[in-house]
């Protein structure tokens, strides 16, 4: 179906008149990225994150995608995670796995999830740990412009607070620039302990997706979008995820839409 896409300072809007329609566009997305990847380096990097942008990808493991998508080729990653136990139902990993992974014939160790017997601190250090042996060997590439891993492409949710991954607004961990992987032991929204990408990491990404559905999430869209009006202290997560050098697209709904400036969407 055809649906606007609008270039703003802020990236690329898609506005999709149903849930149906965006999750369309988004799987394609994905598969056209995916294949790009796999053409020029061999591998495809992905980030995921958790919440309702999961159940949006459930196309990806019907056909064509399910034959048609190198899987083999996919390495999987997560922009956050909550520490709990893998089969906890809180868990990120569990809902890519029960939504996804288990679906398409991606290679188990291809996917990267954190040890979830270990505190915050110790799973944020060993996941970057991680990270840093895959950036070694080029599997995923580096940054052209600081030491900081170069994901094909991340995945981002956002909360009705303006959160994207764990980073949630006015908490310190948005400062964080020496890390790559930190942890938060007082998340506002349960469960308090979680593991997160910084805004560096998300910033170095070849691509970021931002996908966000509902009405609920609206103001927090304009806020990160186009408001004006928000100050240099009251800055919304979501308005820091600005790559680099990548490419940054808005997956939205018409109501996560209706509050943008100068966007027509049927009210
Ligand atoms: O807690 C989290 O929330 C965000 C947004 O979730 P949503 O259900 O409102 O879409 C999610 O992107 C993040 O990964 C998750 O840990």
């Amino acid at each position: 179906m055809a649906f606007p896409r609008v270039q703003t300072s802020r990236g690329e809007l898609r506005i999709h008149e149903s849930l149906d329609d965006l999750s369309t566009d988004l799987v394609e997305y994905i598969s056209e990225l995916s294949d790009a990847s796999v053409k020029e380096r061999g591998v495809f990097t992905i980030a995921l994150s958790g919440g309702s942008l999961i159940g949006l990808l459930g196309k990806l493991s019907e056909a064509p995608y399910n034959k048609t998508i190198d899987w083999v080729k996919w390495y999987i990653f997560w922009t956050d995670e909550r520490v709990v136990a893998k089969s906890h139902p809180d868990s990120n990993y569990k809902l890519a796995k029960d939504g996804l992974l288990t679906k398409v014939p991606v290679i188990p160790s291809h996917v990267h999830s954190i040890n979830d017997s270990l505190s915050a601190e110790d799973a944020a250090s060993e996941y970057e740990f991680g990270i840093r042996q895959l950036v070694k060997t080029r599997l995923i590439s580096v940054s052209d412009i600081n030491d900081c891993p170069k994901f094909d492409l991340i995945l981002l949710g956002m909360g009705p607070d303006g959160h994207v991954a764990s980073l949630f607004p006015d908490h310190s961990v948005l400062g964080v620039k020496d890390e790559w992987v930190t942890f938060i032991t007082d998340c506002p929204k349960p469960p308090p302990e979680r593991i997160t990408f910084t805004l560096p990491v998300i910033n170095s990404a070849s691509n970021v997706a931002v996908v966000v559905t509902g009405g609920q999430k609206a103001e927090a869209v304009r806020q990160a979008i186009n408001a004006a009006d928000v100050g240099p202290n009251s800055v919304l997560p979501a308005r820091m995820v600005e790559p680099t050098t990548g490419k940054l697209v808005w997956f939205l709904d018409q109501q996560a839409a209706l509050k943008l400036d100068g966007v027509a969407v049927s009210k």
